[in-house]
């Protein structure tokens, strides 16, 4: 049993004394002390963005005014919808959970002139590394505009109120936008009563959107949120639609419907640091003594079913950072770093066996990889080799799969009858070619994440349990071999001739009792700013 094993070896070695009791228990913990951390690195989400509030047709009311004049508010404009990659969240888990994101809908308009207020926005953390891909979206203004677009085109006399003199016939039909006087029977108005309808509005803050299709790469800390959907506008007061002849008008016009747009969210980078390693090498433990995490140990293959991530703290705020670090590209020095803790890895694994092809994704994702080797059991360096190879062939894989992936996709596609109502009962309102903005099956394939080889990522190998007796020559060995492979007189693990072997580390590590864990945070940092 692990715990047993655990108190013997302290009382053996001297060395060990030095490890508070209650540290060991941390790192040593009974089977039910861990929390699982939902992960999620990749899902879709539907954003709709605020409708608008309606215009409001009222007239001013006073003593000795009988017929006041009209004085309804204008709709506030619906909320905008933003994102934002920031430090600290790692998982989209919250995200997936959501499915959809409303933003806040604006208040209709009041009489005195008094306008509604806007909607509520919503403001979307991702971590960092983070991209984002649009599968479809619906635009209704958009859509308005191009179907106007069109109808002029087609030399029917579509003309808006900028326009005097000619006299709109297209879009008075449009009763759904128009908002009569509470008590004012729809049928006592013809199309004639009508005004032309104000040309479709968008709000000013909508310029700031991103070009359709959304293709954001989030791998920077942001100062400030991107926008990403901006609410539609308010509908008009009926003080709009005053003219010479209408002192009272008895309508005004409905807030717009917001646009919707479907988001894929995708995990690039998950942490600055991938523990690889065969399952039950340590990892979980390792990853326990570096950081707070309280991820699943377990005396046996697979406890860890899906990433762990822990992050390691640099500075904590109290005047001299733990560990020196230099301004990044960004210009802030570095105050932490993330590691991954991922299922173990198996033989053959890149054949979809143990937990499969899954979390091999997760590998080419980590800034650096971390190497754990367990030092008891059996020949380090056969254990690296292995790991290698298991990571190579599934490179290989990958490309492969990634183009089968999409075909099969395209095949799909194109064999499925998708059921939309919708569309037959809508004016076909896309120009060929053109901008399609409303995709309603979205059947758009995305592009695969394009990521450097991973035998070009920097790596080290931790050495773990040499606690355990009789370790001592294997780590020698390894450590002779890494040398050797760094002169050149071994082959790189990987097999690849331009992989990566600047300064190989091997670092003799018992996570269990914290001893020698301190040693990988200095080589990590110094990997991950070179
Ligand atoms: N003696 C000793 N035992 C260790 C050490 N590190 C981990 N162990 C034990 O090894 C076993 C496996 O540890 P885990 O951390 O769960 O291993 P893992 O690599 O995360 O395993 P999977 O999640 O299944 O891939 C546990 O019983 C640990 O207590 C160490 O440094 N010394
Ligand atoms: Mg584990």
């Amino acid at each position: 049993m692990p715990d047993q094993e655990a108190h013997c070896n302290r009382h053996e070695d001297e060395a060990f004394d030095d490890t508070p009791e209650s540290e060991v228990d941390r790192l040593n913990p009974p089977p039910d002390s861990y929390s699982i951390t939902p992960f999620t690195d990749r899902c879709s989400i539907l954003l709709h963005a605020g409708n608008g509030g309606h215009g409001c047709i009222s007239f001013l009311r006073e003593k000795y005014i009988e017929n006041g004049p009209a004085n309804g508010g204008d709709g506030g404009t619906g909320g905008n919808i933003y994102i934002q990659a920031v430090q600290g969240e790692t998982s989209l888990h919250k995200l997936a959970r959501r499915g959809i994101l409303k933003a806040g809908r604006g208040k209709n308009g009041q009489g005195k002139g008094q306008g509604g207020t806007r909607g509520e926005d919503i403001l979307i953390t991702v971590p960092i590394g983070t991209i984002v891909r649009e599968v479809w979206r619906h635009d209704p203004v958009a859509e308005e505009e191009l179907a106007d677009k069109r109808a002029k085109a087609m030399g029917a006399d579509a003309v808006f109120d900028d326009q005097p003199g000619v006299v709109d016939n297209t879009r008075k039909w449009r009763r759904d936008k128009w908002l009569l006087f509470p008590g004012a029977m729809p049928q006592s108005f013809t199309s004639a009563d009508f005004p032309p309808l104000p040309r479709p509005r968008r709000s000013q803050i909508a310029m700031a959107q991103p070009p359709a299709p959304i293709r954001l790469d989030l791998d920077a800390p942001m100062e400030a949120p991107q926008l990403l959907a901006a609410g539609a506008m308010g509908g008009l007061g009926n003080p709009h639609f005053v003219t010479k002849s209408i002192f009272r008008p008895k309508y005004g016009t409905k807030g717009d419907e917001g646009m919707k747009v479907e988001i894929q969210l995708e995990l690039k980078l998950l942490a600055d640091v991938g523990l690889v390693g065969l399952p039950n090498a340590g990892k979980s433990t390792l990853l326990r003594a570096i950081t707070n995490s309280r991820a699943r140990i377990g005396n046996w293959a697979f406890t860890t079913l899906q990433p762990n991530i822990g992050t390691v703290v640099l500075d904590n705020h109290k005047g001299r950072p733990l560990v020196a670090t230099s301004e990044r590209k960004t210009g802030h020095p570095r105050t932490n770093f993330t590691i991954a803790d991922i299922p173990g890895l198996i033989e053959d694994a890149h054949l979809d066996r143990g937990l499969g092809l899954g979390f091999l994704r997760h590998i080419e994702r980590a800034g650096i990889l971390a190497f754990v080797v367990d030092l008891s059991a059996g020949d380090a360096i056969q254990a690296l080799k292995g790991l290698w190879k298991e990571v190579g062939q599934y490179e290989l894989l990958r490309d492969k799969e990634v183009h089968a992936e999409s075909e099969r996709r395209i095949e799909q596609d194109k064999e499925m009858v998708r059921f939309s109502p919708l569309v037959e009962a809508q004016p076909v309102n896309i120009f060929e070619g053109e901008n399609v903005l409303f995709n309603p099956d979205g059947s758009r394939v995305l592009p695969e994440l394009k990521l450097p080889p991973i035998s070009s990522k920097p790596w080290l190998v931790i050495a773990t349990k040499a606690d355990l007796p009789e370790t001592r020559e294997n780590f020698a060995a390894l450590q002779e071999y890494l040398k050797k492979v760094a002169e050149g007189e071994e082959v790189h693990p990987s097999g690849k001739k331009n992989a990566w072997k600047k300064k190989l580390h091997a670092i003799p590590i018992s996570a269990i009792k914290a001893q020698g864990v301190e040693r990988i945070t200095p080589i990590v940092v110094d990997l991950l700013e070179n």
